[in-house]
């Protein structure tokens, strides 16, 4: 049974000890420092680089999508590649996202009124200006979660289990979710919280989550009939339904064969790979940017040709619309680590 959500005593008490992961330099002075946990699994899931304090546990927000996808394909979902992709999506809004969501709720006879999650503008810079442009508001179908709610309402009709209340944790489908999460990740969830959309959140640790997403990459790879192959395939076929256009993980996804990616708000990235390894990051101040310099220098450790990688490995610091710093990964896996707080 799991326990309400940490209290702030015990979330006090399990404070992590984050290291220096990505720092900003403007003309050589350390303007910015990202602080987070980092681990890389190798192909048999042992831990092959680790940085901070990777078994602290955390919220993997929306890095959790796939392992939800993956629940509901073995619950009977079957969706098209690019609406399964969708369903393991935080999508930008662009219209393929919207019309994509809509598509799901129309095959099973459901519609917009369905959705529980929370409502919010597109999350794409550009699309959610162009929704803006066109005098939209928050909703539910813009929020980057709808795909999601759309295959969660879908998988109840499939089901028979009500739509309605389709977030309660003690509804089947999520009763669901968590036991497939506890087998993906082979680890208990330390808490329960709720996700931003209104999703039960899951607390769990960097190598759950990293052996999660190997195990998903893996599946793919040898195309194995599973709902784990399913679910990565569909992400690999459709990069563009997972995040979006000019979104890093779309590309990361595209220019990494094999790799199955997924971002979470508050610093979160996860990648697997087609030989099981696979890398986590946390950036503890919650900092968007830092995520994927993180990530590309743990690629590199696991011995990945992260060349076509970058323009995600860094990004320039401007002053005047001129470069004058970067963004870049510290040497984190060369420093000393940083003792591991007890398991709670
Ligand atoms: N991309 C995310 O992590 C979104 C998250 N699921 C939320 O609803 O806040």
């Amino acid at each position: 049974m799991l326990s309400p959500a940490l209290s702030a005593a015990r979330t006090a008490a399990i404070l992590a000890q984050h290291t220096p992961l990505v720092t900003a330099t403007r003309d050589g002075l350390v303007e910015s420092v990202h602080y987070g946990s980092a681990v890389a699994l190798d192909a048999n899931g042992a831990i092959a680089a680790a940085a901070g304090d990777p078994t602290a546990p955390f919220y993997p927000r929306s890095s959790l999508k796939p392992l939800q996808a993956v629940a509901m394909v073995r619950a009977g979902l079957e969706l098209p590649a690019d609406l399964l992709a969708l369903a393991a999506a935080s999508h930008s809004g662009a219209a393929q996202h919207r019309d994509g969501a809509l598509r799901i709720l129309e095959l099973h006879g459901l519609s917009v009124s369905d959705f529980e999650n929370s409502a919010d503008l597109p999350y794409g810079t550009a699309e959610r200006a162009e929704w803006l442009r066109n005098g939209g508001g928050a909703t539910q179908l813009t929020q980057n979660c709808s795909g999601k709610h759309a295959a969660m309402a879908a998988t109840c009709v499939i089901n028979g289990w009500p739509v309605e209340g389709y977030l309660h944790p003690d509804h089947p489908l999520q009763q669901l979710v968590a036991e497939t999460v506890t087998e993906l990740t082979d680890e208990e969830p330390l808490a329960l919280s709720t996700d931003g959309c209104g999703t039960p959140l899951f607390a769990l640790t960097l190598p759950g989550m990293a052996r999660a997403f190997g195990l998903i990459a893996r599946a793919a790879a040898d195309d194995d009939g599973t709902a784990a192959a399913a679910v990565g395939l569909a992400m690999q076929q459709h990069p563009e339904m997972v995040a979006g256009e000019s979104r890093d993980v779309t590309g990361l996804m595209r220019l990494l064969p094999g790799s199955v990616a997924k971002d979470g708000f508050e610093g979160v990235q996860l990648v697997g790979l087609a030989d099981r390894s696979a890398v986590a990051v946390k950036i503890s101040d919650g900092g968007d940017r830092a995520r994927m310099p993180a990530t590309v220098k743990l690629l590199e450790a696991l011995g990945i040709d992260t060349s076509s990688l970058s323009t995600i490995a860094t990004a320039p610091v401007l002053g005047g619309g001129q470069q004058v710093g970067l963004l870049q990964a510290t040497n984190f896996l060369n420093q000393p680590s940083v003792p591991v707080n007890e398991a709670p």
